[in-house]
């Protein structure tokens, strides 16, 4: 069912200074801010030849990702995104084996304005896993 993997994501509390750290320290891709205020956030890109790395940091005042940087202040790892083929079969097959998807478990467009849906990290080895339609 799940096939590449679309992005790796990392909270962080100043998406400015962590551009700038992957831009002029580890000398990679890093694209323009692009603010999501339908899921709480603003993201980067950083393009690596296999994948690639998504910053993000909170968006407004009720974003998703704010209690992560309350209980992880400096940032941390925070869900990988694997690509499906089929987002809602994916969703119904996993809906049926008990996996609890998040929200309204309707896929919303993400980043990439692909459906994406994502799963509760308690039952997947404590990693938030998003789903995007490849
Ligand atoms: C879609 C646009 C973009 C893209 O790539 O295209 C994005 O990726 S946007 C990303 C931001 N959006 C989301 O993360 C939406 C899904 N996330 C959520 O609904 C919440 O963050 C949730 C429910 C995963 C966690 O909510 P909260 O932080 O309020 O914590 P809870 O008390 O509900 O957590 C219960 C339990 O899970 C642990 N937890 C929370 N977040 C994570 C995480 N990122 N990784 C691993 N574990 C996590 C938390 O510590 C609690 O554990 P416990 O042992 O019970 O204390
Ligand atoms: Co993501």
């Amino acid at each position: 069912m799940i096939g590449r993997l679309n992005h790796v994501a990392i909270a962080v509390p100043d998406l400015a200074a962590a551009s700038a750290m992957y831009r002029d320290v580890l000398g990679a891709e890093v694209s323009e801010p692009l603010p999501l205020p339908g899921h709480g956030v603003t993201v980067v890109f950083v393009g690596l030849p296999n994948t690639k790395i998504e910053l993000l940091q909170p968006l407004g005042d009720a974003s998703p990702i704010a209690p992560f940087l309350a209980r992880n202040p400096s940032g941390g790892m925070h869900h990988v995104c694997y690509e499906v083929d089929d987002i809602l079969a994916a969703r119904d097959r996993l809906k049926a084996g008990g996996a609890r998807v998040l929200g309204d478990g309707e896929p919303k467009l993400g980043a990439h304005d692909k459906p994406v849906l994502f799963l509760h990290p308690k039952d997947f080895t404590g990693t938030l896993i998003e789903l995007e339609q490849a």
